[in-house]
């Protein structure tokens, strides 16, 4: 294969994370006195970050911004709060991913989590589902200036995993994935069953589309 990385995105593409992220996002807007919203909603405003998700789950809007800081501000410690009792409760890993894992590892290629996801709340995530010990670089949310779509987080893995971008493959579920990795000069592949900001995978500019992390181990292995 001609890849010496792969750079895994986390929410909607190793783990289905969003009943737990609903519970939590639902907490707190009951707590901010907020009914309830849809977890297909929810799902909807997942793939930013998560100061972005509070901030689209108070406002109920993809685009809004929440002007009042004091409601982000509890917003965001509320989450939280939630979040950390609940995270990994109802998450669940997606078909095919330990066996696409285990074929990368076989190859011999270095991997790492690219997600937006902060590192306080990954962490935890990829200990209690076991799969921590395949990454040799995990690039979260709050680690570098900028978040996915920008290119940054990627470059930044590239670098800690000591390979060129030319010589690296992300896989995503996103609009945030696409984006960054063809900002980074990476190669792409979009599994169809995340979230994308509730857009189809087939909308995304990637390299190609594939149904599972075993088949994007299958697909790296024909390059
Ligand atoms: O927390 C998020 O916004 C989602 O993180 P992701 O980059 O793993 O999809």
């Amino acid at each position: 294969m001609r890849f010496d990385a792969i750079l895994f995105d986390l929410d909607g593409t190793l783990l289905d994370t969003i009943p737990d992220l609903a519970n939590a996002a639902n907490a707190m807007r009951e707590e901010l006195g907020l009914a309830p919203l849809p977890q297909a909603t929810l799902a909807t405003y997942v793939g930013k970050g998560t100061p972005n998700l509070v901030q689209r789950t108070l406002a109920n809007n993809p685009a809004a911004t929440v002007p009042d800081p004091a409601q982000m501000a509890r917003g965001l410690e509320s989450f939280g709060r939630h979040y950390h009792a609940v995270n990994g409760d109802a998450a669940t890993l997606y078909p095919g991913v330990l066996d696409g894992l285990a074929a990368f590892a076989r190859a011999g290629v270095k991997m790492a989590v690219v997600t937006n996801k902060p590192t306080e709340f990954t962490v935890p995530l990829l200990e209690r589902f076991d799969i921590a010990s395949y990454f040799s670089g995990v690039v979260c949310g709050d680690t570098c200036e900028e978040k996915k779509p920008d290119p940054m987080p990627m470059l930044h893995a590239c670098e800690l995993l000591d390979v060129p971008p030319s010589k690296a493959l992300a896989i995503g579920d996103s609009v945030n994935d696409a984006l960054a990795a063809k900002a980074a000069g990476i190669t792409v592949l979009a599994v169809p069953y995340g979230y994308n900001e509730g857009m189809d995978v087939r909308t995304l500019e990637v390299d190609d589309i594939v149904t599972s992390i075993a088949q994007a181990a299958q697909w790296a292995a024909r390059q």
